[in-house]
């Protein structure tokens, strides 16, 4: 055993809840007191001349689950109670801390009665999930609790994504942290592009607490894009979604590693940290992003809207998933040796403008509305109505086909964008117009990350509501691009001073593509190249994190 952290100060010491006696089973079986507070489980060997350290303090924050249990051995007549932790411990030959599983198993057997020892090891399992469910009700802020237990998890896993390794990190990091947990879960293996969209569209959602999703941000899009198709998309969309890298990209999964506050990670130890806020359950709000295409298509976005150098390298690179998160700098590489200039007009609102709060436009009145199938006045008019039609350009012929979104049914449903107006008809008066028409890059976030080592956006949070937009001007040398992408990775690039990147937080925005050809991604996947707007939607949907 090791002792974790130093003596608490006599101030800080908690009341004793419960205290006892037990043999602690494991390699090496020893006598142990156990002492039970509101925030922490500490043993402390009785029989120190066994040697090693006497007292470990586990917090009861790190703790998934407890269970009581009899042993399988029926002449055996105690009873055990196990307690899994998952505490941030030094990585080996890395700096920084990562989660790694703690299993404390405790033998109870003052009785020759097995049913009393058990009811024995059960109090006890009881009072540390308690104690542990009472941490997660100590969490602030916008994160509301679920309390309901045992929760029910629907996974969809898309078995292709990343390196094509999901199913076995499934296997290895996470199913025993579910079982730890006491969580029970269905894991679905997706078959095809949009069998997650099709399952989710159709599924008697009652039967799930959330909807986990295991693979990069692909699968979420499908399943977010989904749930909005429903008739029911009010309802559906309320159901809390979970998130577990298995993709190259993760910029969701990275997000929500951020918000909890820990030191950045990746690949495995992202996906248990990931795993753990899953298994803590607490459900926040997110914020959606209304895309309107000029073909009419509407999508929901969670995470970006992006055009020129950086939707570029997610669809260039593709061809190097097989090197996972690393196709990223592998990508970015590339193109900053054949640096382009995208032309276009760029218009927003600003979140400071009076006339983007929603006190000023009835949003509640128009939030319920089904929006007409096909209708002129619509946002999202159903034909190219722009002087310029670009659309169907040089997308689907240059890019991996698994990447394209799917061209879904019209998304009639979702609340109305009440700050749009149609894409053929001017953007709003007080709407800010940027004067530069040559862009190196133009990226939309509504999330800290744009992939695992990319902090595109550090102000963002889940549910604020904000749309931060981020461009780049075109002139800005290679070495400068370069400097910023490599600041990116903590999210110094915005701190750069560099003249060429505008950073503004805003509502709303439209992008209307002047160069023919072009590639233009929503939350990583490639939709019709063409003029776009879009439109934030404050915590529309919710999200397991912490
Ligand atoms: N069984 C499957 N076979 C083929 N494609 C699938 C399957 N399941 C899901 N897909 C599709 O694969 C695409 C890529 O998935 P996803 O983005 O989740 O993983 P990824 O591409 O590895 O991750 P990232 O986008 O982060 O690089 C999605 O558009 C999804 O629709």
């Amino acid at each position: 055993m090791s002792s974790k952290k130093t003596e608490p100060k006599k101030s800080e010491i908690c009341p004793v809840l419960m205290y006892g006696e037990f043999m602690v089973t494991g390699s090496m079986k020893v006598r142990c007191s156990l002492i039970l507070t509101e925030t922490e489980l500490t043993v402390q060997k009785i029989s120190p001349a066994l040697g090693g350290r006497g007292k470990v303090v586990y917090h009861l924050s790190d703790c998934v689950g407890c269970r009581a249990y009899r042993s399988h051995d029926s002449t055996d007549v105690g009873a055990y109670f196990s307690a899994y932790f998952y505490p941030l411990r030094t990585r080996w030959m890395r700096s920084g801390l990562a989660r790694q599983r703690v299993e404390q198993c405790f033998r109870v057997a003052p009785d020759q009665n097995p049913s009393v020892n058990l009811q024995e090891a059960q109090r006890w399992s009881r009072a540390i999930r308690e104690r542990v469910l009472h941490q997660r009700q100590q969490k602030t802020g916008a994160i509301q609790l679920e309390v309901k237990r045992p929760l029910k998890f629907l996974i969809l896993l898309n078995p292709h994504s990343g390196k094509g390794h999901a199913h076995a990190l499934f296997k290895g990091n996470v199913q025993r942290m579910l079982q730890d947990a006491g969580i029970q879960h269905t894991l679905i293996i997706t078959e095809r592009q949009n069998h997650a969209r099709e399952l989710v569209r159709e599924a008697d959602l009652s039967k799930w607490d959330a909807l986990v999703i295991m693979s990069g941000d692909g699968l979420l899009f499908e399943v977010v894009n989904g749930l909005m198709e429903r008739e029911d998309w009010e309802e559906a969309i309320q159901t809390p979604l979970g998130v577990l890298p298995g993709g190259s990209g993760n910029a969701l999964a990275a997000s929500i590693h951020h918000f909890s506050g820990l030191q950045a990670v990746s690949s495995e130890e992202l996906l248990i940290s990931c795993g753990f806020i899953l298994c803590k359950g607490l459900v926040s709000q997110l914020d959606l992003t209304s895309v309107c295409l000029a073909s009419s298509q509407r999508l929901f976005s969670f995470l970006s809207l992006a055009w020129g150098f950086v939707s570029d390298v997610d669809i260039e690179s593709e061809k190097y998933r097989h090197v996972g998160a690393a196709r990223f700098t592998v990508g970015t590489l590339v193109r900053l040796a054949s640096l382009r200039v995208y032309r276009g007009k760029l218009a927003y609102l600003p979140t400071e403008n009076p006339m983007s709060q929603p006190s000023l436009v009835d949003s509640t009145a128009t939030f319920r509305q089904r929006l007409p199938q096909s209708n002129s006045d619509s946002c999202c008019p159903s034909n190219g109505l722009l002087g310029h039609t670009l659309q169907n350009s040089s997308n689907s012929n240059n890019t991996p086909k698994s990447k394209q979104s799917n061209p879904s049914p019209l998304s009639v449903f979702g609340p109305t964008d009440f700050l749009l107006n149609p894409l053929n008809q001017p953007v709003p008066g007080h709407w800010t117009v940027v004067q530069d028409e040559d862009f190196v890059l133009v990226v939309a976030m509504y999330q800290s990350h744009l992939a695992e080592d990319m902090l595109a956006a550090p102000a963002s949070r889940l549910d604020d509501g904000i749309i931060h937009l981020i461009y780049v001007k075109a002139g800005i040398s290679r070495r400068s691009l370069l400097h910023l992408f490599l600041a990116m990775e903590k999210g110094g690039h915005l701190n750069t001073n560099c003249p060429h990147v505008v950073y503004v937080k805003v509502k709303a925005l439209r992008l209307e593509p002047y160069s023919p050809k072009g590639i233009i991604t929503v939350d990583g996947e490639l939709v019709d190249y063409g003029p776009v707007q879009a439109q934030i939607h404050g915590s529309l949907a919710r999200l397991i994190a912490w």
